[in-house]
């Protein structure tokens, strides 16, 4: 269950007067997701998704909303975000932030073959590219400032030995990023979060990378990074598959080569990709917010992998 403001098509007759979408048609609540309210909107010009934002306020939409605008302009497949009458990506409704984007066909593909890895290495690569020009900045909340001040709130509820790798990785991540290697790393607008669950496919064919509720301004191989950590594994075991590394990685190279700046931090990266899901699912488990956890995801994973990742390196870049 995942609408927790409930709307009707009543409630949207008049408010959606102001988008240049018709008459409201349809609405259907969408059960998946965790995070926010999604319905899935038909109006007389097609397809959309309207979404109710729980959490994140009016002053923290636009980063997301406008990016996600710039990536679509730029022909990045992602949601692109209707504007209102007024040219406002983000409007009130039931007292709450809302916004129309529209619907991507298709769905998410959670046993991805080489195929889909190389597609989805590809777009990351151009919208990485397509990022390089969005002038607006914010930097990736769940990244290393927020490691720092998130691993002594923990702390307390594991156990010696998870509470001894997580100090450790923390101070061998910032000791990395405080060294000339990272500083040469290109940086800008990155999704952070681009798991299986969060791009779309049909059949074989990418139609578009959703959710960017958690981008920011980061290295870009920390997004290479957390995407090769959920798409190209075993999930039971964490363990790389090869073929499927190799799919994504030289599909993104042929795009924009990787740098040897970035084929040195490679494996430091995959760690910190592991590090920060880790941590944000031991925050979320020992700490859940209310209407967050309904489903609280398995921290233990993310433990596994960051273990296998500090045990056998990963191939290489290119
Ligand atoms: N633009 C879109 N096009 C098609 N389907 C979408 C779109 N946006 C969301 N969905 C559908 O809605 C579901 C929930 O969306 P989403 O994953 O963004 O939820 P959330 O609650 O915001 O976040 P989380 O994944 O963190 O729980 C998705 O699994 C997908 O099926
Ligand atoms: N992808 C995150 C959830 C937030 O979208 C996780 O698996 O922990």
């Amino acid at each position: 269950m995942a609408v927790f403001t409930p709307v009707s098509l009543e409630d949207v007759t008049q408010w959606i007067t102001q988008f240049p979408l018709g008459k409201a048609l349809g609405l259907q609540g969408i059960s998946s997701g965790i995070e926010n309210s999604n319905f899935f909107l038909t109006t007389e010009r097609g397809e959309y998704v309207l979404t109710i934002f729980e959490n994140l306020s009016f002053e923290q939409l636009p980063f997301y909303l406008k990016l996600m605008r710039h990536l679509a302009g730029h022909g990045v497949l992602v949601p692109d975000p209707v504007a209102n009458d007024k040219g406002e990506l983000v409007t009130t409704l039931q007292g709450k932030p809302a916004s129309i984007v529209s619907k991507l066909e298709g769905r998410s593909q959670m046993a991805p073959q080489p195929v889909h890895c190389a597609a989805v290495g590809a777009m990351l690569a151009r919208m990485h590219i397509a990022g390089l020009d969005y002038p607006l900045h914010q930097p990736n909340l769940r990244g290393l400032d927020w490691w720092h001040e998130t691993t002594p709130q923990v702390l307390p509820y594991i156990p010696e030995d998870k509470a001894q790798l997580l100090k450790s990785e923390v101070h061998y991540q910032e000791t990395f990023a405080a060294c000339e290697h990272y500083k040469q790393l290109q940086t800008g607008p990155v999704h952070a979060d681009l798991f299986r669950n969060n791009v779309m496919f049909v059949g074989e064919k990418l139609t578009g990378f959703f959710d960017f509720y958690f981008a920011g301004c980061d290295t870009w191989l920390f997004d290479v990074a957390v995407t090769v950590n959920d798409w190209c594994i075993d999930l039971e075991t964490g363990v790389l598959d090869a073929a499927r590394v190799r799919a994504m990685l030289d599909a993104y190279h042929a795009v924009r080569p990787f740098t040897d700046a970035e084929a040195h931090a490679w494996q430091t990266m995959l760690r910190a990709g592991a590090l920060r899901f880790w941590l944000s699912r031991l925050y979320d488990y020992y700490m859940p917010r209310e209407a967050e956890m309904l489903t609280p995801h398995d921290p233990t994973h993310f433990e596994r992998i960051l273990r296998e990742r500090i045990a056998t390196p990963a191939p290489g870049l290119f």
